[in-house]
């Protein structure tokens, strides 16, 4: 499938980031300051995520990169275009797909994907039209009115609207929320589709294992500050941890005083050791931790290991950023 003619940009325009977001801060009206300080660059063509808790600043960044919302000072540049100076011209270069649908519920979905694509200014496109409305499995309901379309479909129309004027940078702001698991997969799909055809995609998302599976690179946003930015596979190595998981033959009431240097938790009943060692290191220590097991008579008869999650990441760097040891 092809959604968006793919167009030919210049070497320079490929390296040059295509947002530059640059000592953003934002207060709000009422004194409460929701983003301190953020530089971010997004690349060209890259999937990027968002992650934070709930609060952290996520919809108010993106709404300052999309021009909805004012910056208290910073600036960013979209598309090689300033969002405040040349408004016009870098919103066209944006799709956004927001969390909320606000159109007219008595219009049909035909009707809403031509006019934003006409309020952009672009000619009409009927067949680009219809393509998004397949890709999106709407192409059936394009008479339906919108208030006969199922929250799923709803949430399909979104991305459709944000599309139809072919913008280079999508932003979906949640878009799994409250969509089944299959709808969910399709939009993923659909997002590595225009990926391939040379969209940036940047998302937030409160599902971390969709931002494991799907970014390039991930973003943390904590308390208005962006904690970390960081390529998937870099922060994974470098602040993931590995585990291993020792089933004991013989439970124990507690560890021996010997090896409390060691770190290693005993479950609650006594039957599973866990060690944690730093995924980085070239010595693991599991051979020399093995013999002193073995010296004070600790048997096991399974072992098991395991890497952390992004979703074990994130929460560590959120502690971390309370000043919460992890
Ligand atoms: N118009 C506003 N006026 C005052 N405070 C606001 C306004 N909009 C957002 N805030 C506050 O700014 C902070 C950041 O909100 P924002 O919606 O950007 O967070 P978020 O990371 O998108 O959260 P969520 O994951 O819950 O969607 C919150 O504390 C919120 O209450």
């Amino acid at each position: 499938m092809t959604i968006r003619p793919t167009s030919a940009h210049t070497t320079t325009e490929l390296s040059a980031p295509i947002i530059s977001v640059r000592g953003v801060h934002k207060t709000y009206a009422g004194g409460f300051q929701a983003l301190r300080n953020i530089d971010l660059e997004i690349r060209r063509g890259e999937i990027f995520a968002l992650l934070g808790p709930n609060g952290a600043g996520k919809t108010t960044l993106i709404g300052i990169i999309c021009g909805i919302v004012n910056p208290s000072s910073g600036t960013v540049v979209a598309a090689g275009h300033d969002i405040r100076k040349d408004y016009r011209a870098a919103r066209a270069a944006i799709g956004l797909v927001p969390q909320e649908l606000h159109t007219d519920a008595f219009e049909s979905v035909w009707a809403t994907v031509r006019f934003s694509r006409g309020l952009f200014g672009k000619a009409p496109n009927p067949d680009y039209l219809e393509r998004i409305l397949r890709a999106l499995s709407l192409w059936d309901k394009r008479d339906a009115k919108i208030m006969s379309l199922s929250g799923g479909m709803k949430r399909r129309l979104l991305i459709a609207k944000a599309l139809s004027h072919e913008p280079e940078i999508l932003f979906l702001d949640e878009p799994s929320a409250g969509v089944d698991v299959e709808l969910r997969h399709d939009m993923w799909r659909l997002v590595r589709e225009l990926r391939e055809q040379g969209t940036t995609i940047i998302l937030t998302t409160h599902y971390i294992e969709e931002a494991e599976d799907m970014a390039d690179r991930i973003g943390v946003i904590n308390k208005g500050e962006l904690v970390v930015v960081e390529d998937k596979t870099a922060l994974m190595r470098k602040l993931g941890k590995k585990e291993l998981a020792l089933t004991l033959r013989q439970p124990l009431t507690a560890l021996p005083a010997e090896l409390n240097a060691w770190p290693l938790n005993l479950s609650a009943d006594g039957q599973t050791l866990v060690y944690t060692f730093d995924s980085q290191t070239e010595e693991t220590g599991i051979a020399e931790l093995l013999r002193a097991l073995n010296q004070h008579g600790i048997d096991f008869k399974d072992l098991r290991s395991s890497e952390s999650s992004l979703e074990d990441i994130f929460v560590s760097l959120v502690q971390q950023a309370k000043g919460v040891k992890p």
